[in-house]
């Protein structure tokens, strides 16, 4: 059960997120779990940096229907799928960051691997930089449905933790709360900037 807390929390990291250019021209989108039938979404359409606690819907986690004929996001699929996938996800983030746009697509597998890098550590769970990170990519889609059904499959095979890929098209992440999607955010971007920034030197 998300208490008011959590939406007013997602409130300032949506600000956060367009600070950091992370949300450009309305992209991404952002939700909290209220309890396990509901869940809080941004409206569709509309700037992510500037929402405000009346931006957010609810949204039925079973059905994706939107009880108040509002419409919620374009991507409300995924984000319900999250809530249905993992009972222990509570807040989740959809970006349309330049690092995860570029790398999904030079990335040309269905997994990004990371390795090397202290700060993996940023991502619950994970303790020494000399593991691999695996971050699913997955193709782009218009249709959602079919989208959210791959990445199902997906999850039927290989565990998902903290967010995936989509293909030239941005990142979704989640966390336990907001603070903790927050941080997988932060941390998967500051990864994929060292990433970029390591592949370009090397090609010099
Ligand atoms: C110009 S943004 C294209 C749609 C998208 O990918 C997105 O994240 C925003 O969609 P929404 O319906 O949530 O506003
Ligand atoms: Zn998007």
């Amino acid at each position: 059960m998300t208490d008011h807390l959590q939406l007013t929390q997602l409130v300032d990291a949506c600000r956060w997120i367009g600070a950091k250019g992370w949300a450009p021209a309305t992209g991404g989108n952002m939700s909290v779990r209220q309890d396990d039938a509901l869940c809080w979404l941004s409206e569709s359409g509309k700037d992510k940096g500037s929402l405000t606690t009346d931006d957010f819907l609810q949204v039925e986690i079973a059905t994706n229907r939107a009880p108040s004929g509002r419409k919620p996001s374009a991507e409300t699929g995924l984000h319900t799928l999250i809530y249905r996938l993992f009972p222990q996800a509570n807040a989740v983030l959809h970006v349309h960051t330049v690092n995860a746009t570029v790398l999904s697509r030079l990335t040309k597998t269905t997994e990004l691997r990371i390795s090397g890098f202290e700060m993996q550590k940023s991502l619950s769970g994970q303790t020494t930089h000399l593991d691999t990170l695996t971050i699913p990519v997955f193709d782009n889609d218009q249709d959602i449905d079919a989208l959210a059904s791959r990445i199902a499959h997906y999850a039927q095979e290989t565990p998902l933790n903290y967010g995936f890929l989509l293909r030239g098209h941005g990142l979704t992440c989640w966390g336990r709360d907001v603070a903790e999607a927050r941080r997988h955010l932060e941390g998967l971007e500051f990864l994929f900037e060292c990433e970029m920034r390591l592949r370009q030197l090397e090609r010099l």
